[in-house]
């Protein structure tokens, strides 16, 4: 309902006109997101949340993102006593007012209260609505109950085809995001396991995922499905602990601090077309060998001189100077010296081994560029193994042999690069198959190079894979699925806008008017369904970091980065795109829906495409700031704006 202002508001919106004038007399520039007035024992004071600190005779600004009053302003109410530790004294006070406030060019245009908004409207008039922040719409109490798991699911005749295909054969499963690719590759496996015991036949099966969150749900979900002996691994940690069995004497430490061009050159295919080169011997090689190099040729030596030797780098990049441009051969060969000098402990080995350690204990070299000083990177590993496999012609050293399996089964195997491949081909037994279940529209490592499925199947050996391409989605309703499928093809239209419940798209003034209303409707929601499982998806690490560091403020909100701790149980888990690979939650929002982060590209498509399939039931988009150009054109309707970019101020609107 719209409505004039009742007396108490226009009294505050005075007072706000007052608070302005006041700031802006002071500091012109100034810009503030909202006020918090509280009752202390020295008086009433008002504080105001920028994005930085500063004191004044009447007004103080605070830093809306560390501030400890910022935490009263995003956990308390009007009306609520609080208690804040600071320098060993408590705090106390009663919050008297709380409201975030709109500016535009400077002017008032809105004033959001807990359960009302006073605006401007366009004839200049101040008026109230009774307007909440944006809410998600809590689950329909009948679809509450925990999903089956994929252990459990009754499969469609499609995947039951895929799933009993001759146990000989190898097989590719295709298919959008929750149409159930994982859960056909576990049951196969399971499939494989009971077939091999029935005809005693040994059984070893390794299964290889992208992140360790998807790692932790495999195995809970094979256990489920009562399939023993199988080691479920990311590809980093398998090949590590390979090559660490193989080539005990490679160095311990794994690098840290690899710039990003690294990881892209190691996995390249191109990398791969120059290490006959190093077989035959280069130039430096030769020199090396007849005594006129410091380095001889131990197997770790041919990395310097395969990520060393500038000319041979540039060999490689002249065959594909997009992805191997000028900046990956500079991070390459920057780290390459930095992991062939020795760290200061080995330098210095004369020196007593206390007192090459810093105050707090760590080593020397922590944080200084020669953290990554005599380590090697996780990429080089499957290097190694295709050096060692040119120079010898198996996979065997003196310390053992490559381990062999039964079945492999490759969840995401759009992630895995061609060097990778090559390796796991080797891997599987002589009378052994191969699962590959993968999706390419999700392919987000920005270090890997997909070149298609029939190159993938061609890396294993295994071009005669039968392929299922599935086609029921079961995870994501309709309305979701429309706008995942059209931020991949933006010429997509919907099938379906009338379910809005499970849909929220919303833009916000500001960073801070965006953790209002996040907070706000997640406490909401949690207090209407305590049971939902919440996933808030970012992008870049760094902003998880930070609206963990926000959010978690005011409500349980858990970080889960890199280390796939997810609770696969109620609560929010505040996480990247990176992270929620394979996995699914009852809502998921993606707070960071803006034109920087999701611009218009290829890579940023297929990042937006896997955090918009990952709920259930409910998706909200989220962004403050100018809006992605990925949001489906015809969700623009839909999106709900917050005020300063809903209303142009009259000054402008009578201008233009
Ligand atoms: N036949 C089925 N009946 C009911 N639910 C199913 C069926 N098959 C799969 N599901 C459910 O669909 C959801 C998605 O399945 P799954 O994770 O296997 O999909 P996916 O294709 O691997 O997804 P992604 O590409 O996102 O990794 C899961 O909740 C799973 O339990």
């Amino acid at each position: 309902m719209t409505r004039s202002l009742a007396p108490p508001e226009s009294d505050l919106l005075a007072e706000e006109r007052r608070v302005l004038r006041t700031l802006a007399a002071a500091l012109p520039e100034a810009r503030y997101f909202g006020r918090l007035r509280v009752r202390t024992s020295a008086g009433e004071r008002d504080v105001l949340l920028a994005d930085r600190s500063w004191l004044g005779d009447e007004l103080a600004l605070i830093d809306w993102r560390t501030a400890p009053l910022a935490e009263v302003f995003f956990t308390c109410d009007v009306g609520d006593d609080y208690e804040l530790e600071r320098d060993d004294r408590l705090l106390r006070g009663v919050v008297v007012r709380r409201h975030l406030v709109h500016l535009r060019g400077g002017e008032l245009v809105g004033i959001d209260l807990a359960d009302r908004r006073l605006r401007r409207d366009d004839a200049d008039r101040w008026l109230a609505d009774d307007r909440p922040g944006p809410r998600l719409a809590p689950r329909p109490p009948a679809s509450r109950t925990r999903p089956l798991s994929p252990a459990r699911v009754e499969l469609d005749p499609n995947q039951r085809a895929a799933v009993e295909l001759a146990a000989r054969r190898s097989l590719l499963v295709l298919g959008e995001a929750g149409f159930g690719k994982t859960t056909v590759a576990l049951h196969r496996l399971a499939f494989l396991a009971r077939a091999a015991h029935e005809a005693r036949r040994p059984f070893r099966a390794l299964m290889l995922v992208p992140t360790p969150g998807l790692q932790r749900l495999a195995v809970r979900m094979l256990a489920e499905l009562g399939v023993p002996r199988v080691q479920v691994d990311t590809f980093e940690r398998w090949v590590t602990a390979q090559a660490r069995r193989l080539f005990p004497q490679l160095p311990r430490r794994l690098s840290e601090h690899a710039g990003p061009g690294v990881r892209t050159f190691k996995r390249h295919p191109a990398l791969r077309d120059i290490l006959p080169r190093i077989v035959a011997g280069t130039a430096a090689m030769r020199e090396a060998q007849a005594g006129y190099r410091e380095h001889a040729t131990g197997l770790r030596d041919l990395l310097l001189h395969l990520y060393g030797d500038r000319e041979l780098l540039a060999e490689a990049a002249a065959a594909a100077p997009d992805e191997l441009g000028p900046a990956v051969l500079s991070d390459v060969l920057a780290h390459t010296k930095i992991q062939f000098s020795a760290t200061t402990e080995r330098a210095m080995s004369h020196v007593d081994a206390e007192r090459l350690q810093t105050l707090d204990g760590r080593p020397i070299d922590a944080g200084t560029p020669l953290a990554d000083a005599d380590s090697i990177d996780v990429e080089d590993f499957a290097v190694l193994f295709a050096l060692h496999r040119r120079f010898t012609g198996g996979d065997r050293t003196p310390h053992g042999a490559l381990s062999h399996y039964q079945h492999i089964l490759l969840d995401e195997a759009q992630e895995l690069a061609p060097i990778e491949l090559e390796l796991l081909a080797r891997a599987v037994a002589p009378d052994g198959t191969v699962t590959v279940a993968g999706d390419e529209r999700q392919q987000v490592d920005a270090s890997t190079a997909f070149a298609g499925w029939p190159a993938v199947l061609a890396e294993l050996g295994r071009d005669d894979a039968t392929t299922a391409a599935l086609t029921v989605s079961y995870r994501c309703p309709p309305a979701i699925e429309d706008v995942a499928r059209a931020v991949l093809d933006p010429t997509r239209r919907p099938r379906d806008i009338a379910h809005r419940d499970h849909l929220l798209v919303t833009r916000h003034d500001s960073p801070c008017h965006q953790v209002a209303a996040l907070t706000d409707a997640l406490l909401a929601l949690t207090r209407d369904d305590p049971h939902v499982h919440v996933a808030v998806v970012c992008r870049h690490v760094e902003t998880a970091l930070a609206l963990h560091g926000a959010l978690a403020r005011a409500l349980p909100a858990r970080l889960v980065v890199d280390d796939g701790e997810f609770r696969f149980a109620p609560g929010i888990e505040v996480t990247t795109v990176q992270d929620v690979k394979g996995l699914e939650f009852d809502v998921v929002v993606v707070p960071d829906l803006d034109a920087a982060t999701y611009p218009d590209r290829p890579d940023a498509r297929r990042a937006l495409y896997v955090a918009t399939t990952r709920p259930l039931h409910r998706l909200w988009l989220a962004s403050a700031g100018p809006r992605s150009p990925l949001l489906p054109a015809w969700l623009s309707d839909h999106v709900r704006e917050d005020m300063s970019s809903a209303t142009a101020p009259p000054s402008e609107r009578r201008a233009s």
